[in-house]
C-alpha cells in the first residue's frame, strides 16, 4: 500500500525552485515510477526583504523544508546545494545530488554589453549583486582592468533582479547560469562569467534531494538519482568553504571541474581551485589543485581541506574577517 502513495515532495513557491524540484519529481518518475505530488512551503528567506548577510545568510531558504522534512510533513525535499550550510544535521540524509548543470555566474547586462565593454563604459558601471564573492571577484577584474565599478546589493527572485536592468535602474546584474536556464530565461544573459575570473559559488548549479535518514527505504529509491562526478567535485567545494569556517555569505569562490584524460572522453583528474578576497578586490587569494578523481567522498573532502588549509596559510582567514557573522 505504501508503495502507491504519492512521494511529498517539499518546495519553495519561487519559479526556480518550484522548476527544480518538478524536474526532480519527473526523473524519479521514471526511475522508480512513483508519483510525486509538490507541497509548496514559504521560507523566511522567501518572505523578509532583508539582506541575506543580516538574516543569516541563504541557510533561511532551506530550514523551512528541513522542519517540514523532520516533522514528517514530506518526504522529501529538493534545495540549490549552494544555499545549503556546509553542516549536515544528523537526521537528514543528502540522498542524492543529480548531476550539475552549468556551474557559472552570469552577466545579465544592457544593450547586450559584456563586463568588460560596461567597466570601461563612460562613468561608473552600476552592477546589482548582494554576494561577497562576486563583489570581491567583480570589483577585483575590474581593478584588472584599470576602472571601477559601483557594486549594488538586490534581493528578490531572478524575474525581479533582471527586472532592475530593463528598468534602467542597473546597468547589469550578475546571476547564476542555472538558474536563467532554469526558469527559460537563458536568453537574458550577455556574457557567461569565466571560472579563471570569477569562481562560483560552492556547490553552484547543482541540486541537493534531501530526506529522512530514519526513512531508509526512500533514501534508497532517491540515491538512483545521484550523480557520483558531481557529488565528489561538490563535496570538494563545500569541504573547501567549511575548512575556510566561511559563513554562506562570506566571499568564498570554489570550483571542482572533472578533465578528460588522453582520450578525450573518460575523466581522469578533477582540478580544484578556490578564491577568497576583499569585497573591494584589492586582494584575492586563490589557488588551483589538480590531481586523479577521488574515488571517494571522504578522498574529495580531503582535497578541499588541504586547498583550503593552502588558502589559509597564504592569508584567507584575515580577508574574511569582514564577514558578516
Ligand atoms: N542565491 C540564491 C540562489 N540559489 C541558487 C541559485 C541559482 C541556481 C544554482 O546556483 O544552483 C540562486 C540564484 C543566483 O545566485 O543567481
Amino acid at each position: 500500500m505504501n508503495a502507491q502513495r504519492a512521494l511529498r515532495l517539499g518546495t519553495r513557491r519561487s519559479p526556480l525552485a518550484m522548476s527544480q524540484s518538478r524536474g526532480v519529481a519527473e526523473r524519479l518518475g521514471r526511475l522508480t515510477g512513483r508519483s510525486v505530488e509538490l507541497v509548496e512551503i514559504t521560507t523566511y528567506g522567501d518572505v523578509s526583504r532583508e539582506s541575506l548577510a543580516t538574516i543569516g545568510g541563504t541557510g533561511v531558504f532551506v530550514s523551512a523544508l528541513r522542519d517540514a522534512l523532520l516533522a514528517g510533513e514530506i518526504d522529501f525535499a529538493v534545495h540549490s546545494l549552494k544555499d545549503l550550510p556546509t553542516l549536515q544535521p544528523e537526521e537528514l540524509a543528502l540522498a542524492a545530488v543529480p548531476t550539475r548543470a552549468d556551474p557559472r555566474d552570469a552577466l545579465v547586462a544592457r544593450d547586450g554589453l559584456d563586463f568588460e565593454r560596461l567597466a570601461v563604459a563612460d562613468g561608473r558601471a552600476r552592477i546589482g549583486t548582494g554576494s561577497p564573492r562576486r563583489m570581491a571577484q567583480l570589483n577585483a577584474w575590474s581593478r584588472a582592468l584599470g576602472c571601477e565599478i559601483e557594486t549594488v546589493p538586490i534581493r528578490g527572485n531572478v524575474d525581479t533582479r533582471i527586472g532592475y536592468v530593463r528598468s534602467g535602474e542597473l546597468d547589469a546584474v550578475v546571476l547564476a547560469a542555472a538558474g536563467l536556464y532554469r526558469i527559460g530565461r537563458e536568453a537574458e544573459i550577455t556574457e557567461f562569467l569565466a571560472p579563471d575570473i570569477v569562481l562560483p559559488a560552492p556547490g553552484q548549479g547543482a541540486l541537493a534531494v534531501e530526506c529522512a535518514v530514519s526513512n531508509t527505504a526512500l533514501v534508497a529509491e532517491l540515491a538512483g538519482l545521484d550523480d557520483p562526478h558531481t557529488r565528489v567535485a561538490v563535496t570538494a567545494e563545500r569541504t573547501l568553504l567549511a575548512t575556510l569556517e566561511a559563513g554562506c555569505s562570506a566571499p568564498v569562490g570554489a570550483y571542482a571541474d572533472l578533465l578528460p584524460g588522453e582520450d578525450g572522453q573518460t575523466v581522469t583528474e578533477m582540478r580544484l581551485r578556490g578564491v577568497v578576497g576583499t569585497t573591494d578586490g584589492s586582494t584575492l587569494v586563490q589557488l588551483s589543485t589538480t590531481g586523479p578523481v577521488p574515488a571517494s567522498v571522504g578522498e574529495a573532502a580531503a582535497i578541499g581541506r588541504e586547498l583550503a588549509e593552502e588558502m589559509l596559510a597564504k592569508g584567507a582567514a584575515g580577508l574574511m574577517g569582514e564577514r558578516a557573522h
